[in-house]
């Protein structure tokens, strides 16, 4: 076990999906997975490890924001030995093209802020998703005609901001489609450890337009996502 993980070392798979949401975690294992078995409770971080078309497949909440999703995904590359992390996070659209209920892949990705540079310094340069996951990602979501868009994104320190929509112009000037509060964690760390890494995020509101998804529609808003992440998980490393 870890300071945050109550699971022994061989609970977890090599392949982990990582929402945000312990509820979504849940949901995600609950449906998709079969026998799933609940490897984490820890402060209700909920983290099951099951079969996808007979493969072992792990899904671990990582909580909002990078120090938390640090905590996680630290554990899980280092201590449990987790080789592939796909983030499957909901994000905020900053641009017409990122439609509401439709996924945002992260292609690369900028910290917001001064902050964000100093937590992310501890993991050297800018780093970006795992190209042959990436291919994998945007090929299979075209077979199975789920709507996405692939491209730059923004990662945010703070969800509230004083400002506003206004401190998201510059990121989208340079072209950012969304806005999460994990991705640049995710690609900085898996780099790090010479893991492989993926972020796919649903859009569940709109920034521009104060458009938002109902918390109660979210299972099934997480369809595609899901489904996307285990296919292309299911291929393997
Ligand atoms: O829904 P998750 O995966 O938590 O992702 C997004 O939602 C949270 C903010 O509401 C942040 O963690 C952000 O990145
Ligand atoms: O607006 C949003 C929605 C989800 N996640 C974010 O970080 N921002």
């Amino acid at each position: 076990m870890t300071p945050h993980i109550e699971a022994h070392r061989g609970d977890y798979a090599d392949m982990v999906l990582l929402p945000g949401d312990p509820q979504r975690a849940e949901w995600m294992a609950r449906t998709f997975l079969e026998a799933p078995r609940c490897v984490n409770s820890r402060r209700g971080a909920l983290g099951f490890t099951g079969l996808f078309r007979g493969q072992p497949i792990s899904i671990q909440a990582t909580g909002i924001g990078v120090s938390s999703f640090l905590i996680y995904a630290q554990e899980l590359l280092d201590y449990y030995g987790a080789r592939t992390l796909i983030r499957t996070g909901t994000c905020g659209s900053l641009s017409a093209k990122a439609k509401l209920r439709s996924l945002v892949i992260s292609q690369s990705v900028r910290p917001e802020s001064a902050q964000s540079g100093q937590v992310f310094g501890l993991y050297g340069t800018a780093a970006g998703p795992d190209p042959t996951l990436l291919a994998r990602a945007l090929a299979k979501a075209a077979e199975l005609g789920i709507e996405h868009h692939a491209g730059l994104t923004l990662c945010s320190d703070i969800f509230h901001h004083p400002d506003g929509r206004t401190r998201f112009a510059e990121a989208q000037a340079a072209g950012a489609l969304a806005v999460d509060m994990e991705t640049s964690a995710l690609y900085r760390i898996a780099r790090h450890f010479g893991a492989s890494a993926l972020s796919i995020c649903t859009v569940v509101d709109n920034i521009e337009t104060g458009e938002l998804t109902d918390y109660s529609e979210r299972q099934q808003l997480f369809t595609d996502m899901t489904r996307l992440a285990l296919e292309i998980a299911g291929e393997g490393r």
